[in-house]
């Protein structure tokens, strides 16, 4: 695997009259080429800081970092040509110019032929729904019309990798799906996507792997099931074709192992372990040397909100 994205002690002091805030502090992060990377982190974690840093657009205090290969204070116009970056907020659309005239200057910026480039701005207004909208000035158009259209100018010359942040705040649940669909079409291109999002249903739609910033400083980083398994907490629900108690199951063997037994009917429970391959078979055993006939058994591992929380919660620095 090749890396795409990698940050050696990344970090951006900002100084506000005297005092300093460390938005991000050594970060050391490697990002693999046809990955997509989630940031996770509450307000003011340092998620755009760290997007802007790799983008060239924030120079960091110290530290350093290379994306595609380039150096972000070296070769700071060749990092931008590699990627497609998407911030919050696009000060840098012409109000006055409509959505496809904002496109058509941008992409010549790129360097994109006038026939390809035409073709491309249309494949992309259809691509986010914005046909309709294309005559439209920039500066009528609604909080997620603009989204939309950062987005469709981060796509433009078609790079390798990709920054977004936030990408689907502010969008209509229903565009906000065709835009994680758009996002993970890239990745099928073997692209790299770097993300930030408040929204723990498209981490785990969408990650790879999970980076958890807070107060500047990395926590964690590591795919989904890993992270949840730090957790140590998975429930397996059963259901059987009888009642049953307690005692007939968290007997010796296996009684230590549980955490939590909760009977939610005659013929339902469900209990709380640390790791359920430990569990399952003497559970199913137990069940059958008692006369039960297991009608359904699920195991379900931590979501990546219960994850989040566990470890900003944590945190003590
Ligand atoms: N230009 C700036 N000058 C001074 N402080 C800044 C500047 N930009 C960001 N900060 C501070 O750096 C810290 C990290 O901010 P950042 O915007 O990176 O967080 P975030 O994780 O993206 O937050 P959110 O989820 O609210 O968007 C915050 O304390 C913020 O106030």
């Amino acid at each position: 695997m090749l890396e795409t994205i990698k940050t050696q002690n990344l970090t951006k002091i900002f100084k506000v009259k005297k005092k300093k805030i460390r938005a991000i502090q050594d970060i050391n992060l490697s990002i693999q080429n046809g990955e997509i990377f989630v940031l996770l982190g509450p307000n003011g974690a340092g998620k755009t800081t760290f997007l802007k840093t790799i983008s060239t657009l924030i120079l960091p205090t110290y530290g350093d970092a290379w994306v595609n290969g380039y150096n972000i204070k070296k070769d700071e116009y060749k990092v931008r040509k590699s990627i497609g970056l998407s911030t919050g907020f696009e000060r840098s659309f012409y109000y006055r110019l409509n959505g496809y005239q904002n496109l058509e200057f941008f992409g010549t910026l790129y360097g994109i032929k006038s026939k390809d480039l035409k073709e491309r701005i249309n494949f992309l207004l259809n691509l986010f729904n914005l046909e309709d909208a294309k005559d439209l000035k920039y500066m009528k158009y609604s909080t997620g019309m603009k989204k939309k259209l950062s987005l469709a100018r981060a796509l433009l010359h078609d790079p390798d990798v990709y920054i977004f942040d936030e990408p689907t705040s502010s969008i209509d649940p229903i565009s906000a799906n065709e835009i994680r669909d758009i996002i993970l079409s890239l990745k099928d291109k073997n692209k790299t996507i770097i993300l930030s999002t408040h929204d723990m249903h498209e981490a785990e739609l969408l990650a790879d792997r999970i980076g958890i910033l807070n107060k500047g400083n990395m926590l964690a980083v590591d795919k989904k099931e890993n992270l949840k398994r730090v957790l140590k907490k998975e429930i397996i629900k059963v259901k059987i074709d009888k009642g049953i108690n307690e005692d007939l199951i968290a007997q010796d063997g296996i009684k230590e192992k549980i955490n939590l037994f909760r009977k939610i009917k005659d013929n339902e429970f469900e209990i709380e372990v640390e790791n359920s391959s430990e569990v399952l078979d003497q559970l199913i055993e137990k069940l059958k040397n008692q006369d039960r006939k297991i009608l359904t058994i699920n195991v379900e591992t931590p979501s990546i909100e219960e994850v989040f929380i566990n470890f900003v919660r944590n945190d003590k620095k």
